[in-house]
């Protein structure tokens, strides 16, 4: 497999075929996994006797009437039962041994068997979509050591070979580059499979699998502004747009004016027939499509402007130890919010590309991307690719062939780039440690991405360094647990000065470091908690404190930024009747329908957050036809209008998952917000992943409530993680910062944990109860989830499934009990709870044996280390 003039098996393959998991070729039949279009999944094949085969070779099997890639997945005692002896077809070849490096291999096996997931879909994560349909087995003349291909050996035919192979051979000859298509070899040459397998044996010729070819780069449509003056000819509304490419430098993609302004291609087609415009079809990689950078450059690291910055006293010291780890290490790296985690990886990675070797970033979301892909390729240029599960499938394969060229690189992506095939690997960040979108709920394996990145610096033999201002209580336990310990009596971790370290001597080797402070000594932000129940007593019945009104206000005289924190998207998490009580749910799950309203003049419609459900909102009650409907709960949209009615001249952005559905809309927003086109930017949990605004003075949480009363056992470390996060936003810059929670429980003692910027002692209170009841981190949890749409199957193999697992001291079983919200997307949900001590680990049932018990209607994921509950 040649990419790029470098040998793909040469650079993937670390020692071919030395530590596969050894399986004996016992059998005659194997697993196979073809994926090409029209046929994705696992075939059993007969293996001839000639062929020796191993897990993780690629394989050319007939498929069909065509001849295609595909990967030895396991050796099977016999194939399925439906499947006669007869129709099973054979093996055609082996056409590279070895495709997977060992320690990759050994990673997708061991994910498969952690997570109770059979192997091919674990591979199947790891590849990106389409690889094997679409590459080609090619042959050619073995290349000598000068790296030109060998064509000495048969510039006479050589007698003893078949007069198939004596053919190939001249065909490969006359070839400038002495090689062909598999497929033309047979369509030129009488048995060629046998000539060519007597040309392999003879080390004559090679056989491998050539990837497809790029395709045609894709090209965008920028806009380039020409001509610096406004004539009277212009629409105020064409005078905009150019008022816009203007201040973003005079250049910008269509897609992206477009959005930005609002308007359509037809504004810039008269644009461009009066000479004020031109549009280009240009180039774009489609992995870094990143053009331009966020801002107007002022804010955000540009290449221009971006330097290497001098460390504070912690940050060196982190850095310090990190780029000095040897092998495998687990780091650490707390950083109270707004610290300079950011540089620490920057630099982290900076002598690692020098020595020739990569790094992997790990980040929870994509949103969150834009501002942090920016200040990576600012540093790192073109070295730099982004990966993740919202490119498409193009997007995917190309970003995924960069990485196997071998060449030293950084790859930022979102979980499943864990699985990133970056070979010669120096390094792992996973930053934002604690967020729980590294876990994938479903579909299997429900892998957690901090899980598998340990394995993965294991198996690569290079560190691991999660960071966060909010460490997950798993990674304090696992890492920070006896420093902590020494460090309680010390009066606050926010008071010493000196980043703190400790070595743990067990394998891995773990560190803890910490970050104590913000850049320039900035003060974290002093936190405002409004007890809600109070202002209505003294009556104030908006929604927003007094306190808050008058922070907003401010914010208006002196030209500062804020941020105003939401729980929820939409406008109103319910709807229901002030006559009769009647309130609008789904039709397909057992949850209210929540109100949306987009914009001013679009349909009002009711959505379900669940199953993505939609309506129209009535006009009058279903049940009693009242037309008083009454919205509870406050979302986004919600606060946006009352934003809109109290203060006309603040201007906000919303920012959540319903304005940022189109691709780039994050940092289209987001400039727009830095460039000072708004005063407010209004969301979600999007707004409290690593965003980093130094103008930002003022953060409003508007509900803590509706954080604090979730009813799993991770709910209270969720919420005080999402609320320092939020309030970790301000004051980043040079103007100090404030924060305003308002709630109805002050008392809460996640509230109080906020207020007093104190982590460390909440994780005290927290981890003492969690080791009391057994949950994670002490206990381990597996929850079996099942669904059907048939309600009384789901609930009775519940039960027996229930029945039929094993009792033994240490293994709880909880339930069966339906799932919080029964119904969704109308199939009915049921689950089972299992809760042990990481030693019952062994005794736990053989899950095949369980899925028996599940009829066809009935599905079931095993979701192991569960994090969502629901
Ligand atoms: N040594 C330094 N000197 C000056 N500025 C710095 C230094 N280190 C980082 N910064 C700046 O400080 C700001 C905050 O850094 P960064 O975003 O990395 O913080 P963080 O620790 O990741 O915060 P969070 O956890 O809140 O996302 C950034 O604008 C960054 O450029
Ligand atoms: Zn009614
Ligand atoms: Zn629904």
């Amino acid at each position: 497999m040649y990419m790029n003039g470098v040998s793909l098996s040469s650079l993937i393959v670390a020692e071919p075929g030395q530590s596969y998991q050894s399986e004996k070729l016992v059998n005659r039949w194997i697993e196979v996994l073809v994926d090409c279009p029209g046929g994705s999944g696992l075939y059993t094949y007969r293996l001839p006797d000639h062929l020796e085969v191993k897990p993780g070779d690629i394989l050319s099997v007939p498929f069909g009437t065509q001849l295609l890639g595909g990967i030895a997945i396991r050796f099977v005692t016999q194939p399925p039962v439906d499947l006669p002896i007869e129709k099973v077809r054979n093996v055609e070849d082996v056409v590279s041994v070895g495709f997977f490096a060992s320690n990759y291999w050994e990673l997708l096996n061991r994910v498969a068997s952690y997570y109770y997931t059979p192997l091919i879909q674990v591979i199947r994560i790891a590849l990106p979509p389409g690889l094997l349909g679409r590459s080609q087995r090619r042959i050619r003349l073995p290349k000598n050591d000068n790296n030109e291909t060998n064509l000495s050996s048969g510039s006479s035919s050589l007698p003893f070979l078949s007069s198939a192979a004596q053919q190939i051979l001249k065909l490969l000859q006359a070839q400038a580059d002495g090689d062909y298509s598999f497929a033309y070899l047979q369509r030129q040459v009488k048995a060629a499979y046998q000539g060519v397998r007597e040309l392999q044996r003879r080390g004559l010729v090679e056989s491998y699998l050539e990837p497809p070819q790029l395709t045609r780069p894709k090209q965008q449509k920028a806009v380039i502004m020409i001509g610096a003056t406004f004539e009277r000819d212009l629409t105020i509304r064409q005078r905009e747009v150019l008022e816009v490419l203007r201040r973003r430098g005079g250049e910008l993609w269509q897609s992206e004016l477009l959005q930005i302004c609002s308007a359509s291609t037809s504004i810039l087609k008269t644009l461009e027939q009066k000479g004020y415009i031109i549009i280009q079809e240009r180039e774009v990689l489609r992995t870094a499509a990143v053009f331009p950078p966020l801002g107007d450059g002022t804010q955000a690291d540009t290449p221009a402007m971006d330097m290497t910055k001098i460390l504070t006293s912690a940050q060196s010291e982190a850095l310090g130890v990190i780029t000095h780890l040897e092998g495998c290490a687990i780091v650490l790296l707390h950083g109270v919010t707004g610290s300079g985690k950011t540089e620490v990886y920057l630099q982290a990675i900076s002598p690692l590309l020098g020595k020739g070797k990569s790094a992997l970033v790990l980040v929870p979301e994509i949103g969150l991307t834009p501002q942090l892909t920016d200040r990576f390729r600012a540093r790192f240029g073109n070295k730099v690719s982004v990966y993740h599960s919202a490119l498409s499938d193009g997007e995917r394969y190309d970003t995924w062939r960069q990485m196997l060229t071998g060449e030293p690189q950084v790859v930022i992506g979102t979980r499943s780039a864990v699985f990133a095939p970056l070979p010669n690997l120096g390094l792992i960040i996973l930053d934002e440690e604690h967020d729980s979108s590294f876990k994938q709920d479903s579909p299997i394996p429900t892998y957690h991405a901090r899980t598998v990145a340990g394995w993965r610096a294991e198996l690569e033999n290079c560190p691991l360094v999660l960071g966060s201002a909010t460490p997950s209580l798993e990674t304090w336990v696992s890492v920070g647990e006896q420093i902590n310990s020494k460090s309680r009596s010390v009066a606050s971790v926010a008071t010493q000065s000196q980043s703190s370290k400790l070595e743990i001597t067990s394998t891995p080797p773990t560190h803890y470091l910490s970050l104590p402070e913000r850049v320039y000594s900035r003060p974290l932000p002093p936190v405002e908690v409004v007890d809600m129940r109070l202002e209505l007593q003294q009556g104030n019945r908006s929604i927003f404190s007094r306190s808050l009104q008058s922070a907003l206000e401010q914010l208006l005289e002196r030209r500062q930024q804020g941020i105003l924190f939401i729980h929820r998207r939409g406008h109103s998490t319910f709807v229901s009747c002030r006559s009769c009580g009647y309130v609008l749910e789904c039709p397909n799950c057992d949850v209210s329908l929540s109100y949306h309203h987009t914009e001013e003049n679009a349909p009002q419609t009711l959505r379900c957050h669940y199953c993505n459900f939609g309506r129209s909102h009535p006009q009058s009650c279903p049940e009693c036809g009242s037309p008083y409907l009454k919205f509870f709960g406050s979302g986004t949209q919600r606060v946006a209008q009352e934003l809109a009615k109290q203060f006309p001249q603040l201007r906000f952005i919303r920012f959540d998952s319903d304005t940022t559905r189109t691709k780039g809309a994050h940092r289209t927003l987001l400039t727009q917000f830095v460039n000072g086109e708004a005063d407010l930017l209004v969301g979600t949990q999007m707004l409290t992943k690593g965003l980093d605004l130094p103008q930002v003075t003022l953060v409003g949480v508007v509900a803590a409530d509706g954080l604090l009363h979730l009813s799993d056992y991770r709910s209270s470390e969720r919420a005080l993680q999402t609320l320092t996060q939020v309030a970790g936003r301000a004051g980043r810059g040079e103007e100090p910062g404030r924060v305003i929670v308002q709630t109805y429980t002050p008392e809460h003692s996640v509230i109080e944990a906020v207020q007093n910027h104190d982590y460390q002692s909440f994780i005290h209170a927290e981890l003492e109860q969690r080791q009391a009841l057994n949950y994670p981190p002490y206990g381990r949890l597996i929850l079996l989830r099942l669904s059907s749409p048939d309600p009384i199957q789901v609930e009775n193999t519940a039960g027996l499934i229930a029945a039929a697992l094993p009792t033994h001291e240490g293994l709880d079983i909880l339930g069966p009990a339906p799932a919080s919200i029964l119904r969704v997307a109308n199939r009915y949900r049921w689950q089972i709870l299992l809760k042990f001590a990481p030693s019952a680990l062994p005794q736990l049932p053989d899950w095949e044996e369980v899925r028996q018990l599940c009829p066809g209607s009935v599905s079931l994921t095993i979701d192991v280390d569960p994090l969502n509950m629901i």
